[in-house]
């Protein structure tokens, strides 16, 4: 094979897969959800791949860099970022928002977070051509890993068993309602996965609902880190009752009220550490919230703030800082999820274990499926990410893509719930 490292091609193949009905501050997860393939293929016949969030802000950022990215080597990670400052364009207007991105439940939608999450696919995908030609991990390409195996921590979720009217597919998971439902969840996750410790999903059910589940998890579970997440749903006075009452019992508090501000009130009352992935998500936002002793814990997440590099470079900013770093997820598949092992392997100070929604994914686009052993995911030491593109099960769900009208080509939660509760609305930040 040749080693002419000139990219050739870059293809873009979005898809929908299955995702069940979970259940969030803002809605519903839909029964299929969006996200985008990125291929590299070099002039010398090697395929890198990537993946990002494939909503249509998402795909229409990509398209231009596609366009533009041949003629430019897979070595030349800066000037991929330099080429996508020139070539992206703006986001859409309506794509683009200062305030909690309310169907992705991750923050500011800035034109260039948007930016950054798409040019996230691509750097892993150069990466991981880059990491082919040279018979290297890409951890290596990011100066070796140091650690083995990476720990991730079950993500429970309040769910029904179905979507509405049967759509989507059957996952053979139980509806979770209630503190037994979720323990009985958590049982589950972690006689498959070997989960450690755990994190649950709220802004559900009023707080009371949702500690009370935390207080029957660590009786389930005597000793094991647990998390709550609301995603900002709950007031400051909120927030302080609910870290006086349970406090004791979590590892960390994650986003319990939704900006810097109000997460610093929180955190200048309580001893039970803040942590979060909505009011700190770009470097832009570091200065305040770290001035502010906001957040104890920032959940790094290699698509929107920009790819392995980034990521890299906040986890060098908390640990000068003294804040602790661990890792967010978003409905991903075996691609996102490699490239997040293969970075969570080279930071030093990842303190916590890392979010997955990889075990609620029933549907993949790689050859062989990810697992993972005592909770955690061993790091490949195979070329690239050391993962397969399975060609034909990519081309089944970009055709439920290419056969959808529209309607599930854009994560909206709130417009999912809807066809339960017709009477829905895109819910206020706080909420109780
Ligand atoms: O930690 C988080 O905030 C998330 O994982 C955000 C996600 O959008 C989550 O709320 C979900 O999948 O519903
Ligand atoms: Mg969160």
């Amino acid at each position: 094979m040749s080693q002419d490292l000139t990219i050739g091609e870059i293809r873009l193949t979005p898809v929908l897969t299955a995702d069940p009905p979970l259940l969030n501050t803002q809605g519903v997860h839909q029964p299929y959800t969006p996200r985008l393939i990125v291929e590299a293929v070099t002039a010398g016949g090697i395929t890198g791949v990537g993946e990002t969030y494939g909503d249509t802000a998402y795909l229409r950022l990509a398209a231009p860099l596609a366009v533009a990215l041949p003629g430019h080597r897979v070595s030349d990670v800066n000037g991929l970022h330099d080429l996508a400052a020139r070539v992206c364009g703006p986001a859409p207007e309506s794509a683009v928002s200062s305030s909690v991105d309310a169907s992705g439940l991750r923050g500011v939608r800035t034109a260039e977070k948007l930016r950054l999450s798409v040019v996230s696919a691509f750097e892993v995908a150069l990466l991981d051509a880059f990491g082919k030609a040279l018979g290297l991990p890409v951890h290596a390409l990011l100066g070796g890993k140091v650690r083995d195996a990476v720990e991730y921590s079950g993500y429970l979720f309040y769910r029904w068993a179905r979507h509405p009217d049967g759509a989507g597919e059957d996952d053979g998971w139980e509806a979770a309602l209630d503190p037994a439902g979720i323990v009985a969840q958590a049982r589950r996750l972690a006689r498959e996965h070997g989960f450690r410790s755990f994190k649950l999903k709220g802004g559900v059910f009023p707080p009371g609902e949702e500690t009370a589940a935390v207080r029957a998890l660590a009786e389930a579970f005597p000793g094991r880190p647990l998390r709550l997440d609301p995603n900002g749903a709950w007031t400051v006075e909120t927030s302080l009752r609910v870290a006086d009452e349970i406090g004791g019992l979590l590892e960390y508090l994650e986003d319990p009220a939704g900006t810097v501000d109000r997460m610093a009130r929180v955190a200048a009352a309580t001893e039970v550490p803040l942590a979060t992935n909505m009011c700190v998500t770009t470097f832009a936002e570091i200065p305040e919230a770290f001035a502010r002793r906001a957040v104890r814990v920032v959940l790094s997440d290699h698509h929107y703030w920009g790819g392995p590099r980034n990521t890299r470079e906040l986890a060098a900013i908390c640990r000068i800082h003294g804040v602790g770093l661990s890792m967010h997820s978003n409905t991903h598949l075996g691609i996102s999820l490699a490239a997040m092992n293969q970075v969570a392997a080279v930071v030093p100070n990842l303190d916590h274990a890392c979010d997955t929604h990889y075990p609620w994914q029933t549907e993949d686009v790689i050859t062989e499926r990810l697992a993972f052993d005592g909770g955690s995911l061993t790091v490949s030491d195979r070329p690239g990410l050391g993962v397969e593109l399975d060609r034909e099960r990519l081309a089944a769900l970009h055709r439920r893509w290419l056969a959808d009208d529209g309607a599930l080509r854009d994560r909206d939660d709130a417009r999912a719930m809807r066809r339960a509760d017709p009477g829905w609305r895109t819910q206020p930040v706080p909420r109780w």
